[in-house]
């Protein structure tokens, strides 16, 4: 997204929702206007590799029994990722299934997620049942979010594809993209605590998002955007943020060969 002018407020969470509500459900309204150009791809390529960095073993997860790899004796617990503020499921569609037997797809605005249930008979993996899709009417800072049960939940508007477990709890991987500006520092801080608590073993929280410059002296900054009532937060806002909430930053990447004239936007991988 363009920067926009700087003035140091707080997010207003209904206001955030209330901006994206009035927008249509499109894959130009949650990329600013930039679908046509070479983002989307790059984003998600991009989005791809770092997640094969960090589970080398996704692509054939639960890991096939080679003569040398005896088969474990408690079956393997099949992938399952979590996406907030996932807007109308492009990284759910175009990143998560290429990875993940389940996805949780959480998101406030109801348009947008009846789009993509309506996209998503022709997601990887839907239509032959070898993947599954939950679709969860929820904001970020709904205290629940990580833990929706399998059934009954009037929160959970469709489910597609393969049929979770119910005894499985847990995520191997939490994604947010572009969302967490919704958040003011301390429900980002909350939002991050409870996302820890909800991680499998080896479990990872990927946050990818928009980062402006610290201030002059190295400290954090945050710029107030009053279109969408958001917050754009500096490297070291972003750091203070991780150690407030008790994570461990295990990898922080800049995402290249995006437009010059966007904020630059960085890959932080928590656990
Ligand atoms: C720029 S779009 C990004 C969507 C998606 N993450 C992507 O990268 O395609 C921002 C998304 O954040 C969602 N959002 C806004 N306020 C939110 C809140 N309080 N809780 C959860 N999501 C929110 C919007 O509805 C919208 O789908």
């Amino acid at each position: 997204m363009p920067p926009t002018s700087a003035k140091s407020e707080t997010p207003d969470l209904a206001a955030g929702i209330a901006y994206w509500e009035a927008l249509p459900p499109t894959l130009d309204t949650v990329l600013g206007g930039l679908a046509a150009s070479s983002l989307p791809l790059v984003d998600a390529l991009s989005s791809r590799q770092l997640l094969f960095a960090e589970f080398p073993e996704l692509h054939t997860f639960p890991t096939p029994h080679h003569p040398f790899n005896p088969p474990p004796v408690l079956p393997t617990p099949e992938s399952r990722a979590l996406e907030v503020g996932a807007g109308i499921g492009r990284v759910t569609s175009n990143v998560l299934l290429y990875m993940f037997t389940y996805v949780d797809m959480v998101e406030p605005v109801e348009s947008f997620l009846r789009t993509a249930i309506a996209e998503s008979s022709s997601w990887k993996g839907i239509k032959e049942e070898r993947k599954g899709v939950r679709f969860i009417k929820a904001p970020l800072q709904d205290t629940t979010l990580f833990s929706v049960p399998s059934s009954g939940d009037a929160r959970v508007l469709a489910s597609v594809g393969k049929n979770p477990p119910e005894d499985q709890i847990g995520y191997d991987a939490i994604w947010c993209q572009w969302c967490l500006g919704h958040l003011s520092t301390k429900d980002l801080v909350t939002f991050l605590q409870q996302a820890k608590r909800s991680l499998r073993t080896m479990g990872c929280i990927f946050i990818k998002e928009n980062v402006c410059a610290n201030e002059e002296d190295g400290s954090a900054r945050e710029v107030y955007d009053a279109q969408d009532s958001t917050v754009t937060r500096s490297g070291s806002s972003w750091m203070r943020a991780f150690v407030s909430a008790g994570l461990m930053l295990i990898r922080d990447e800049e995402q290249l060969g995006f437009a010059a004239d966007l904020y630059d936007v960085r890959m932080y991988v928590l656990q």
